[in-house]
């Protein structure tokens, strides 16, 4: 049998593939896996800010549709970057064991986030980010910064910024984690949705892929996770638009959820934080939900209004 995974060119997309691929070998040594490189509109529109493009499915489209024409069986995504809202005849199949969800700081050698000079300039595009610096550092100027991990990385070293912030899991995966400077914790820091989990979408009715999947990366803990805070993110149904952040930490059944909305310089930030008891998938979602329509109620609907008028 050949599975066949579809993936981005960028090195973290070749190296998050190539993770699976070895996984799926180790536990199948009959099964043959073939990566199949794909461009999307993602990888070719890389001088417009992500918050502007506010396209769902920028990293995914292209190879969702080659998965539907059957030329490719399964695509493996940081999760992250797809959205609540899956193409008809897909479904995420499984969800990786999860990489250091936090954000990470970067500054050549310089700084940490408390001893950045007044008025540093820190690159970043997330929303989400920013708003949260904003909240524990008012006086940094937060500037655009895209590109794949590697293109940022060279971004700070040229010079254009003091700093930069980066999710922990794509610098340690390419092998930069000695250039990380701080973790931000989350109780500083929320993370985003999924941040850290890989997920593995293939074919409704697709049962042998699913079950080798399954059996070869699925995490039960990231599984609760990723439901939780993916029901969380369409609730909200923010996109790229709304400063918005939910982490969760799974402990067996119970779970410490974090989370937040916020405007873009973080002078309206609603935060949730608590501890709950999830038995089953099914909980697990409506939990996020509630979370969400908790946060909503308390300011955070008046935010997505304002927001939205001004696209
Ligand atoms: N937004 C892009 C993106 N999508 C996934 C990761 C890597 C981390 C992960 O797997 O969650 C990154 C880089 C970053 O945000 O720094």
């Amino acid at each position: 049998m050949v599975i066949r995974i579809g993936t981005r060119k960028s090195k973290l997309a070749l190296w998050q593939s190539e993770w699976v691929k070895l996984q799926i070998e180790k536990k199948f040594p009959d099964v043959r896996v073939e990566l199949v490189k794909i461009t999307t509109k993602g990888d070719k529109i890389l001088d417009v800010p992500l918050a502007k493009i506010g396209d769902k499915g920028l990293f995914t489209k292209e190879i969702e549709d080659a998965m539907l024409r059957g030329e490719v069986d399964i695509a493996v995504h940081s999760l992250k970057d797809v959205p609540t809202k899956l193409p008809e005849g897909l479904k995420l199949m499984a969800f990786s064991d999860r990489e250091d969800p936090r954000d990470a700081l970067l500054s050549n050698g310089r700084y940490t986030l408390s001893n950045l000079p007044e008025g540093a300039v820190v690159g970043t595009s997330s929303l989400r980010r920013r708003a949260q610096l904003k909240i524990i550092r008012p006086d940094l100027r937060i500037e655009d910064l895209r590109g794949n991990v590697d293109t940022r990385i060279r971004k700070l070293k040229e010079g254009n910024y003091d700093a930069i912030i980066l999710a922990a899991a794509g610098v340690k995966r390419l092998g930069w984690e000695e250039e990380i400077d701080e973790i931000l914790s989350p109780s500083v820091m929320i993370p985003s949705v999924s941040q850290g989990i890989l997920g593995i979408e293939g074919r409704e009715g697709d049962k042998e892929v699913e079950s080798i999947v399954r059996e070869a990366v699925n995490s039960t803990e990231s599984e609760v996770a990723a439901t939780i805070e993916r029901a969380f993110l369409r609730t909200v149904e923010g996109g790229c638009q709304v400063p918005l952040g939910c982490y969760t930490v799974v402990n067996g059944e119970r779970v410490h959820v974090r989370a937040f909305i916020s405007d873009l310089n973080g002078e309206f930030f609603h935060k949730e934080e608590g501890v709950f008891e999830v038995k089953d998938l099914e909980e697990a979602d409506k939990l996020g939900v509630s979370v969400a329509e908790r946060l909503l109620s308390a300011g955070g609907r008046e935010i997505l209004e304002e927001l939205l008028r001004c696209q």
